[in-house]
């Protein structure tokens, strides 16, 4: 076997070792079953698969299952797609199903042994998704994968956004509905939230969260868990009072009409600005009249106005997306998203398109979706951030050796003085390894120096291609052809990834020349932010066992260098500055130091927000399962009318017997339902009767309603009513905890446990909820107008 069992005598006393050790096992039985499975014909393959899946319903546990299962994926693989899993992929796809974080250097062949566990989490019947880091590479691994699948007698489905390809509910079903289903995280948290809202079981289209494997691990486990973590849910149509309210805010005057905390980030209407609006607005009464989506608007044209700033707070993209600038990174964020209609406020301040609004459809965290499958498993290039896949995700990282020794020469960082030595000494280098035949990558931190470095290029002559756009199918065109000979290629960090660059860009003949000239050089421009960064780029050369080099070039002014080593230590760098060429461990050793710190630091932060989000997610959790079970319920007239009981007690105890204001009752109960009484008899039945009365009041208004829609269509419209109330406080909920996040990080500064406050502030405000959902779901059962379609189906 392979270099692996060596390693694993190392290791066999860890956790990690014991996992390896079992995936060894499953290795040297597989290898074993080799020839009889090559003996099979293709027909006998799927015979063989339909007998593990039997074997399985009738009680045979997966892991019993796992050698035969990798033997004939190994075999079908070879068939199929010509290529045969080597005993890396096998100990990869192993360790993802004894439930790992399995660490597989780049280039390894994660995407085959990915297919191993999914093929097996298949045989359960219940549905196995793939997740990778974006449409492109889904729909690439879906493709590939697909006749491998079918050849085993598994149906294949792929789920992704956007474009022509934008899938229907009905072919999303379709699709979950398929053995295995690959998408990417993103898409299917977003039919999770929709299927959380759907208003009848056949809205659904996912059959449940029992097995994920997420490839691209690192990226999506820490990376997007970190950087991008609300997956909302937005609605259909901007709303038009962003652009008006814009207009009207531009009117007021700061000082007069409002005041600002920039520290808070607030903006709060003064009396004389509550007047203005409502002469503007030409209402009379604005906090009592207004809707709540009016203040909620209102409230952030105010900030972004006031307190959010271009390119400091957020970029306009040549596009003109509005894309959010993270503090602690200051790098715009992917796909991120300001809460409370900021981003579409901030989208009608600068005049671009206002994007829908995101408001309250249900949003969830990257690491609550994935943490809520029954079973998560992932792969990636290097999984640097042990602890946060232990204690966030359940997961032990198991690393697989190298199938083949790593040819690849990687030299350590150079700290170059300044911006531009960094510059020239890169495009020279550049220019004489290409112009020798050796294809060139070099890897840029942002799009301006991208541009910078194209410039540079094209001024000494040197022929090449740069890519910073977001097209991934465009980049993984150009990135594949980043092998061939002499090729030029300038990305952006994190541009191309999981995308294969051959060597010869395919071209057997070519592929040896390209290989002679010492195969593909990367140079990255710039450290990165984590040393996991540093080296998924340093990967792209050296894959499955090619020659090739990488090399890392920094300089003194670079802003990166400040954040890792601080400004004190930056004179240490500076005398590594005195001779860039000098590539001594010293070097080494402190980048290294360094970026593993400021691992450290980062999941240290990514804990503590997951001890957050997770008081939010159990909350989630019993409000999902609640609305659920709405489903189960044929008739809910003895719920409603008992709402109706309850939310007419509430207003009314709110009322006192002494000094209660009957007209302010009057108001709050007319909003509720058409009352009968006036204020004068509520006024008269202050001390005597006066909730009895009210109750039947409001029941007597609920049979008259029944009797308008008909008892058949008040049964369907009931049900809707407590789906909805159940959809629009929840979703206010979740607004109102951004705040309660904000004002918690405030009072970290005034001391005190903020966790704990947190947690106490968010308990109490969920123990209003279902208060909050029986008064709406009362109230949308008196005021929404019902059409009754064609097929009897009624539709609030
Ligand atoms: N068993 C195999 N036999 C032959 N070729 C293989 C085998 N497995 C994978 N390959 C090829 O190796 C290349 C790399 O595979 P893949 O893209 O899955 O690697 P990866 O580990 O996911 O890389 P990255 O870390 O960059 O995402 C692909 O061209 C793939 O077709």
């Amino acid at each position: 076997m392979m270099a692996a069992e060596g390693w694993w005598r190392r290791g066999g006393g860890s956790r990690e070792g014991r996992t390896f050790k079992r995936c060894s096992e499953v290795l040297h039985a597989a290898n074993a079953l080799e020839d009889a499975m090559q003996a099979r014909s293709d027909e006998g393959l799927r015979d063989f698969s339909d007998e593990l899946r039997r074997r399985h319903t009738a009680g045979t546990d997966l892991s019993v299952l796992l050698p035969e299962a990798a033997a004939l994926v190994r075999e079908g693989a070879r068939r199929v797609l010509g290529q045969r899993l080597d005993d890396a992929q096998v100990l990869g796809g192993a360790a993802l199903q004894f439930g790992a974080m399995v660490e597989m250097r780049t280039g390894e062949g994660k995407t085959l042994a990915v297919v191993l566990s999914a093929y097996l989490g298949a045989l359960t019947g219940e549905g196995v998704h793939v997740m990778t880091a974006n449409d492109y590479l889904a729909e690439r691994d879906a493709t590939a994968m697909g006749p491998l699948y079918r050849a085993l007698g598994l149906a294949c489905g792929l789920i992704v956004s956007g474009g022509a390809k934008e899938s229907t509910p009905r072919s999303r079903r379709a699709a979950y509905a398929a053995d295995v289903t690959y998408g990417t995280p993103s898409e299917m948290a977003y039919d999770y939230l929709r299927d959380n809202r759907a208003w009848d079981p056949d809205g659904v289209v996912q059959r449940g969260r029992r097995l994920a494997i997420v490839d691209e691990g690192d990226l999506i486990l820490i990376d997007e868990a970190r950087e991008n973590p609300m997956i909302r849910r937005s609605g259909r149509k901007p709303d038009p009072l962003y652009g008006s309210l814009t207009t009207l805010v531009g009117r007021l005057r700061s000082g007069r009409h409002y005041t600002v905390d920039t520290d808070r980030r607030t903006v709060v209407l003064t009396d004389a600005g509550t007047e203005r609006v409502e002469d503007l607005l030409g209402v009379g009464d604005l906090y009592r009249t207004a809707d709540a989506q009016l203040l909620r608007v209102l409230d952030a044209v105010l900030k972004a106005k006031e307190v959010y700033r271009r390119d400091r707070d957020y970029l306009v993209t040549d596009t003109g997306a509005i894309e959010v600038i993270t503090r602690r990174t200051g790098r715009p964020m992917t796909r991120g998203s300001f809460p409370g209609g900021l981003t579409q406020a901030i989208a009608a301040k600068e005049g671009v398109v206002v994007p829908a609004d995101g408001h309250y459809l249900g949003e969830v965290t990257m690491h609550r979706f994935l943490r809520g499958y029954q079973r998560l498993s992932a792969i990636g290039g290097v999984a640097t951030e042990t602890r946060a896949y232990q204690d966030i995700y359940g997961l032990e990282v198991v690393r697989i050796p190298l199938g083949r020794p790593l040819r690849r020469v990687d030299q350590p960082p150079r700290v170059y003085p300044t911006a531009s030595a960094r510059l020239s000494a890169a495009i020279d280098e550049t220019a004489v390894r290409s112009a020798a035949g050796q294809p060139v990558l070099l890897g840029t931190v942002s799009i301006a120096q991208t541009e910078e470095v194209s410039a540079a290029l094209t001024a000494k002559g040197v022929a090449h291609r740069s890519l910073s756009a977001k097209n991934h199918a465009e980049e993984a065109d150009v990135i594949a052809k980043a092998g061939r000979a002499g090729a030029v290629t300038v990305v952006t960090r994190m541009v191309g990834r999981g995308v294969d660059i051959p060597l010869g860009g395919g071209d057997p003949a070519e592929r040896e020349a390209v290989v002679r000239s010492g195969g593909l050089h990367v140079l990255a421009l710039d450290v990165f932010g984590a040393r996991r960064d540093e080296l998924q780029m340093r990967g792209r050369a050296g894959r499955r066992g090619d020659p090739g080099g990488s090399a890392v070039f920094t300089s003194l002014e670079d802003e990166s260098l400040d954040r890792l080593f601080g400004h004190k230590n930056q004179w240490a760098l500076a005398k590594f500055a005195l001779d860039p060429s000098d590539t001594t461990r010293a070097v080494a050793y402190a980048f290294e130091r360094a970026l593993n710190g400021r691992t450290e630091q980062d999941v240290e932060r990514l804990c503590s927000k997951v001890r957050y989000d997770d008081v939010l997610g159990e909350q989630c959790d019993q409000i999902y399962r609640q609305r659920k079970a709405v489903f189960d319920v044929r008739d809910h007239s003895a719920w409603m009318r008992a709402a109706v009981d309850g939310v007419v007690a509430r207003e009314t105890a709110a009322y006192p017997a002494a000094g209660g204001d009957s007209l302010r009752l009057h108001r709050a109960l007319a909003d509720i339902y058409p009352i009968s009484l006036t204020p004068t008899e509520l006024d008269d039945l202050r001390y005597d009767g006066l909730l009895t009365r009210l109750q039947a009041d409001a029941q007597r208004a609920y049979d008259e309603r029944e009797a308008e829609l008909s008892p058949e269509v008040m049964r369907v419209f009931e049900h809707r009513c407590i789906l909805w109330a159940y959809n629009k406080i929840w979703g206010e909920y979740l607004d109102a905890s951004e705040d309660l996040m904000a004002d918690t990080n405030l009072s970290t500064l005034t001391g005190g446990d903020p966790l704990a406050h947190f947690r106490n502030e968010a308990a109490r405000r969920f123990a209003t909820l279902p208060g909050l959902i029986e008064r709406e779901s009362v109230h949308h059962a008196f005021h929404q107008e019902v059409i009754v379609e064609r097929d009897d189906t009624p539709r609030p």
